[in-house]
């Protein structure tokens, strides 16, 4: 292959691509696959592929039987974690041998799905019936929410990342006389600045360069009769706060270049992350404003802080992604349970559902959960032993010996037996008290 050739083909293509010969060894990138994953050309050019992901030999045997593209989900490793891709593997014929080179494209799926939920954000999905949970803070705060759908007043959801912020804002929607009417979110901290500005107020013909001939309206006026929902308020531009505080109390947008005053009826709900009132005393955020948008609060609490819900949220994502996936439940032993309860989820309820899917893909616990050795344990313990009793009691030793760094004491303790009953049961089963 005339690998050169190939690389000034694939180089500008705004693809991650990488070429492999049939055993693996890349021969082929392009700049784009360098940044996504963080290295340097030199890190991977002329590296076996394996180091980005396993279960080249798999891809590489469909390829050969299908003679064409296939597709799979896999876990690449990227410069400083692993994160989930789709690959599509194409077969490359050359013309004088039968070698085979493969192409592979890797699409990133977390933006993948982040484009498609921003697709599905214009419309509301979810109702408070499928909104989880068991524990009393979150209880009431779906009372609260109930209450207040049916108001015109402004809602200010606060919560961490990933707490359901958006959750509670579609099913305030869906419960009130509007939800036959617009759900238009909009994201002040994934659109550009100067982009902010039309998205929510629209513009008209000639507004700026690259503005459509016909002019465009804004979320606001999309979202008429209907309920807009601002989405990580807390990062629009100060400038743009002043503006937004306007169309609040009057209840009129002026597209941006335009002079005609537009009427909208637009119940408004927004929602943060950050600590809004900080935000106001450290200047960031207009007093006002924050006056304006808090009148009905709702908090969402951390998922830390609701530990009741992980067991249920957990074997809630366990049915719902298996079944999406076509694949096992699985088995979540206390362990693993034990170390969910204890871990303190920073990403909340969207990291344990990301979780989930990892444990019916991969059948174990991610690292940042585990060490090595837990791993292991995890992996035995999953595993329906058709043992005797005596068998499982000596598994059993090991595995808690295994937690306990070999400390007889402790094991001792944790088994409830003396240390001599221990000590005869480890000689009695040749347990190997330093593995
Ligand atoms: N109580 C819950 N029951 C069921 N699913 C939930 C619950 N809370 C959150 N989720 C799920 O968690 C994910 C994240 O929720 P959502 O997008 O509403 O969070 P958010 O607080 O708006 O996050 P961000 O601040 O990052 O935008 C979604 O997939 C949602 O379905």
């Amino acid at each position: 292959m005339d690998y050169e050739y190939i690389n000034s083909l694939i180089k500008y293509i705004p693809l991650a691509i990488a070429i492999t010969n049939k055993d693996g060894m890349i021969n082929g990138i392009n700049a784009y696959i360098l940044s996504m994953f963080g290295y340097s050309e030199s890190e991977i050019l002329k590296t076996p592929i394996l180091n980005l992901f396993e279960g080249f030999e798999e891809v590489k045997r469909d390829v050969f039987s299908k003679k064409g593209v296939i597709k799979r989900e896999v876990y690449v490793y990227n410069k400083k974690n692993r994160s989930k891709f789709t690959i599509s593997a194409y077969p490359i014929y050359s013309k004088n041998n039968d070698d085979l080179d493969i192409m592979f494209i890797f699409e990133d799926i977390k933006r993948k799905r982040k484009l498609s939920d921003k697709i599905l954000k214009n419309r509301a999905i979810y109702t408070f019936d499928k909104i989880i949970s068991r524990s009393d803070e979150l209880l009431s705060v779906i009372d609260f929410a109930k209450k207040v759908s049916n108001s015109k007043s402004t809602v200010l959801i606060s919560g961490e990342t990933g707490t359901g912020k958006e959750v509670f804002a579609q099913s305030i929607h869906n419960a009130s006389d509007r939800n036959d009417k617009p759900f238009i979110a909009i994201n002040s901290a994934a659109i550009p600045e100067n982009l902010i500005e039309s998205e929510l107020f629209g513009y008209v013909e000639g507004a700026f360069t690259g503005a459509k001939k016909s002019g465009q309206a804004g979320k606001f006026e999309l979202a008429n009769k209907g309920t807009i929902f601002l989405d990580e308020i807390g990062e629009m531009p100060l400038k743009l706060q002043t503006r937004l505080l306007r169309v609040i109390e009057e209840g009129i947008v002026t597209r941006v270049g335009g002079i005609d005053q537009i009427i909208v009826d637009v119940r408004i709900i927004a929602a943060s992350n950050r600590d809004l009132k900080k935000e106001v005393e450290e200047g960031r955020f207009r007093e006002d404003l924050f006056y304006r948008l808090n009148v009905l609060p709702l908090t969402i609490p951390p998922l830390r802080k609701r530990k009741d819900d992980i067991p249920l949220l957990a074997s809630f994502f366990m049915e719902k992604i298996s079944r999406k996936l076509n694949k096992n439940r699985v088995k979540l032993n206390d362990y693993v349970l034990d170390k969910m309860i204890r871990y303190n989820w920073p990403g909340n309820v969207r990291e344990l559902e990301n979780l989930i899917e990892f444990i019916i893909n991969l059948g174990y616990l991610p690292d940042n959960l585990l060490n090595e050795r837990d791993k292991e344990i995890v992996e035995s313990s999953n595993i329906d032993y058709n043992y005797s009793l005596e068998e499982l009691e000596k598994q059993h030793i090991i595995k808690i010996l295994k937690i306990n760094d070999g400390n007889i004491s402790k094991t001792a303790k944790t088994l409830e037996i003396g240390r001599n009953t221990l000590y005869r049961k480890i000689e009695k089963y040749n347990i190997d008290v330093l593995n």
